[in-house]
């Protein structure tokens, strides 16, 4: 199941690219306008026109989706717009026709094995789970060539984007994230299921207000341990930013592997950048085996050693060593809320960190570019998206 028998999946889909601004497009979650209008949009002086023609060509496409649609799925639910489109998937805002409110349908292609093999992994999961930070399954449809996943719908955008657009970020507002993101893993891993593509863009915000809470997304690499107990998994894949060592050098693995990836994500969290970072995949993969990374540069000298101490216990190498998700829980700069440390606000360092990957011209640009595939949404910052299924 998942990637289990895959070889190298997610071809890079023509049209992929990097976009150096920091516009919500479709696929930030956000639920934005369809954005086939764009070409058809004029000039600025003409809002009245451009509008128009961006609310008509919406309508087309919106139009052409619902043709696409199994007619059992759109008797229920009325198709609005397209948020954004995965490797075997593509992902829209609905309404239920008689109860009006908004879902997320996942349209997955199953003719495709590797499209089948993700449906098979995401729903497997989906149907054993039932958390606050978990996306929630509403119902499903399969038709021959396709599988329609209902789901709760995400309102809030992805991680970054909200970063971007407060004006304070402190260690406190990290922490309050990964609360909600290692809550959710630690009822996972309860469940012997292992997500296996942990990053920032499966980390959604369920509404746009400041109290909304994070779901954890996208279980299509997932694995659901099977009942005798056994942990461990061998198939290599990932998103390559965020994998473990131990699948790397190709030892059996278990859930450890998502704590590593948690760990990335804390690192980007509090600085903007990555710990591990290379555009050529093989010095990335050296990187990660050596597990050197460095607190070096804006914005460290102003993160507390409490919080780096957080970082270095997901980023160790011995997956036997490595935090738990209770265990993180527990740890003293979570427990604390970060009491002791300083309430110093990263945002302008992180932001700029940020803003550095998305310039068309920097290495790490480039580095997120040399790994982004099937890139159809409108996020900048794409921290690795080419997922993969087995390398060798
Ligand atoms: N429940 C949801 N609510 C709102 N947006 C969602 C939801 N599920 C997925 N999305 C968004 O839809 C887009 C496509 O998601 P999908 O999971 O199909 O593919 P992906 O993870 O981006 O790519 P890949 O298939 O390569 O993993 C993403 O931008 C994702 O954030």
């Amino acid at each position: 199941m998942g990637c289990g028998t895959s070889s190298k999946v997610v071809p890079e889909l023509p049209g992929s690219s990097f976009h150096p601004s920091w516009g919500k497009g479709v696929g930030t979650g956000s639920c934005g306008p369809l954005q086939t209008g764009q070409g058809v949009a004029g000039h600025r002086g003409h809002r009245g026109t451009r509008e128009a023609a961006v609310e008509a060509a919406q309508k087309m496409q919106v139009a052409r989706y619902r043709a696409k649609f199994d007619p059992r799925v759109t008797a229920r639910y009325d198709i609005q717009a397209l948020i954004g489109r995965g490797s075997f998937s593509k992902v829209v805002r609905v309404e239920q026709r008689v109860t009006k409110k908004p879902f997320a349908i996942k349209m997955v292609e199953t003719s495709v094995k590797e499209g089948r093999e993700a449906c098979e992994s995401e729903l497997s999961v989906l149907q054993r789970v039932s958390h606050c930070n978990i996306v929630q399954l509403i119902e499903i449809f399969e038709a021959q060539d396709r599988v329609y996943i209902v789901m709760e719908l995400a309102t809030g955008g992805e991680l970054f984007d909200r970063i971007i657009s407060q004006g304070t970020f402190t260690e406190r507002d990290a922490i309050i994230i990964l609360k909600m993101v290692v809550d959710g893993l630690r009822y996972l891993h309860s469940l012997q299921i292992t997500h296996r593509d942990l990053k920032p863009e499966n980390l959604l915000y369920y509404h746009p207000g400041a109290e909304s809470k994070i779901l954890i997304t996208d279980f299509g690499l997932a694995h659901s341990g099977n009942k005798n107990g056994n942990w461990s998994m061998n198939t290599i894949c990932g998103t390559p930013e965020y994998i473990a060592p131990e699948i790397l050098s190709r030892k059996p693995y278990t859930n450890a592997v998502d704590m590593w990836a948690l760990g990335v994500i804390t690192y980007i969290l509090l600085s903007g950048s990555l710990p591990f970072e290379d555009e050529n995949h093989i010095r990335l993969y050296r990187k990660i085996l050596k597990g050197k990374y460095n607190y070096k540069g804006e914005p460290w000298p102003n993160v507390s050693n409490l919080a780096k101490d957080f970082i270095d216990r997901l980023l160790t190498l011995d997956s036997n060593h490595r935090m738990t998700a209770g265990q993180a829980l527990n740890h003293p700069w979570v427990m604390t809320m970060a009491i002791t440390s300083s309430m110093k606000n990263l945002q302008r360092s992180i932001s700029w960190n940020l803003m550095l990957r998305a310039s068309p011209n920097s290495q790490c640009s480039r580095s997120a570019r040399a790994s982004e595939s099937c890139h159809s949404n409108g996020s900048q910052h794409t921290w690795g998206k080419n997922k993969t299924g087995t390398f060798g």
